[in-house]
């Protein structure tokens, strides 16, 4: 991948699962990658050993990425700067790095969250905190569970941006044989389905962990993503994004894994494990445990109804205990399907 004759350069900031996967994505497609991450053990492991054996191990990394901990160095001359940390530390992090980003850079993010207490997407505390225009700031999100994409197994995406020109130029930099990646201009849309289906797949984690069938989750999959819809209409959201990669295909993935953290998450609390126990065995960021507080205050914010994220913030923070938030999500009033 060239731009003016050079090879496009991208930084990742954070060497977690998804950072260093979608970091290799991008070496792949062509790009020269560095790595940004806080301990020097990890940068000099990747930059040794070509793996990171923290969090993929087993998985090879290409020659053209590279690890270092110095953030000035990693964000000096990017075509294409990622943010791959969590969602709630992203405002605190990118305080730090905002003065170093390289002029006229695209802002990327990986994130699937909402920020608690304000309710931001995070390409919001994105524009608010670098002071970059939304045309410069992209989203990429979809059915892409890091370990499968990291060995390198086949699957789309979609790279979202309000200036559709920044989204292809995103798109030509890291299409691979195995990462096929769409465009899409409805950046609400695609932001609210990545977050959201964290907290239905918490939902779907806790019914399977009580043994509730696939029925239930077949049910809980199909309204998780009505209330998603519903939320992302009020919210100038494309309706037809939810049936696509960000919506229903990212539902689909990570409510039938066990490779995603927040099914995962769920399984054990649905298991009977308490939320400590849970949060002792859970060693990565499972983004819907803090983000479904921060979606229900999204909704209510909007006006919006969203009983299944409202039911797992009563489970996950309030102590509700599992087999009563069932009984009452079965017995709430009839209605039509479409509402
Ligand atoms: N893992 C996946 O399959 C996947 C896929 C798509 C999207 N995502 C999203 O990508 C984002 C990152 O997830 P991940 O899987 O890479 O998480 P991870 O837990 O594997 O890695 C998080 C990274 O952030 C760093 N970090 C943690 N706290 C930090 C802090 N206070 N300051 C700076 N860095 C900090 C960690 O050291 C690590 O490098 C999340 O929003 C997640 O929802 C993940
Ligand atoms: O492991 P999870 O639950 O954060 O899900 C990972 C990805 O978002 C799946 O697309």
């Amino acid at each position: 991948m060239t731009t003016s004759g050079r090879p496009v350069k991208a930084t990742v900031f954070g060497t977690g699962s998804w950072g260093t996967a979608f970091g290799m994505v991008l070496a792949d497609a062509g790009c020269d990658v560095t790595l940004w991450g806080r301990r020097a053990a990890l940068a000099e492991a990747v930059n040794s050993t070509r793996t990171n054996p923290d969090y993929l191990p087993g998985i090879e990394l290409p020659e053209n990425l590279r690890a270092t901990t110095d953030a000035a160095e990693a964000a000096r001359g990017a075509d294409f700067t990622v943010l791959a940390v969590p969602s709630q530390t992203l405002r605190e992090n990118l305080a730090d790095w905002a003065p170093l980003l390289a002029p006229g850079t695209v802002l990327v993010s990986l994130m699937k969250g909402v920020e608690l207490g304000s309710a931001m997407r995070m390409s919001e505390v994105i524009e608010d905190v670098a002071k970059v225009g939304a045309d410069r700031i992209a989203v990429v999100t979809g059915p892409n569970l890091a370990r499968e994409i990291a060995a390198r197994m086949p699957a789309a995406a979609v790279v979202a941006c309000r200036d559709e020109g920044v989204a292809q130029r995103l798109q030509a930099a890291c299409h691979t044989p195995y990462f096929r990646p769409y465009t899409n201009t409805d950046v609400v849309g695609c932001e609210l389905g990545g977050a959201v289906k964290n907290v239905i797949g918490l939902a779907v984690g806790i019914a399977d962990g009580m043994g509730l069938g696939d029925n239930a989750k077949g049910s809980l999959i199909t309204r998780g993503l009505a209330e998603t819809t519903r939320l992302g209409l009020r919210m100038g959201a494309d309706p037809l994004t939810f049936a696509g990669l960000a919506g229903l295909g990212d539902l689909v993935a990570t409510c039938s894994s066990p490779l995603s953290r927040n099914h995962t998450f769920g399984t054990n609390l649905g298991k009977g494990m308490t939320l400590q126990e849970t949060i002792a065995v859970t060693k990565q960021t499972a983004e819907g445990v803090k983000s479904c507080e921060s979606v229900l205050d999204l909704a209510r914010r909007h006006g919006v109804d969203m009983p299944i994220t409202e039911t797992v913030v009563e489970i996950v923070h309030e102590g509700k205990p599992p087999v009563v938030a069932v009984k009452e999500l079965m017995s709430r009033t009839a209605k039509p399907e479409r509402h």
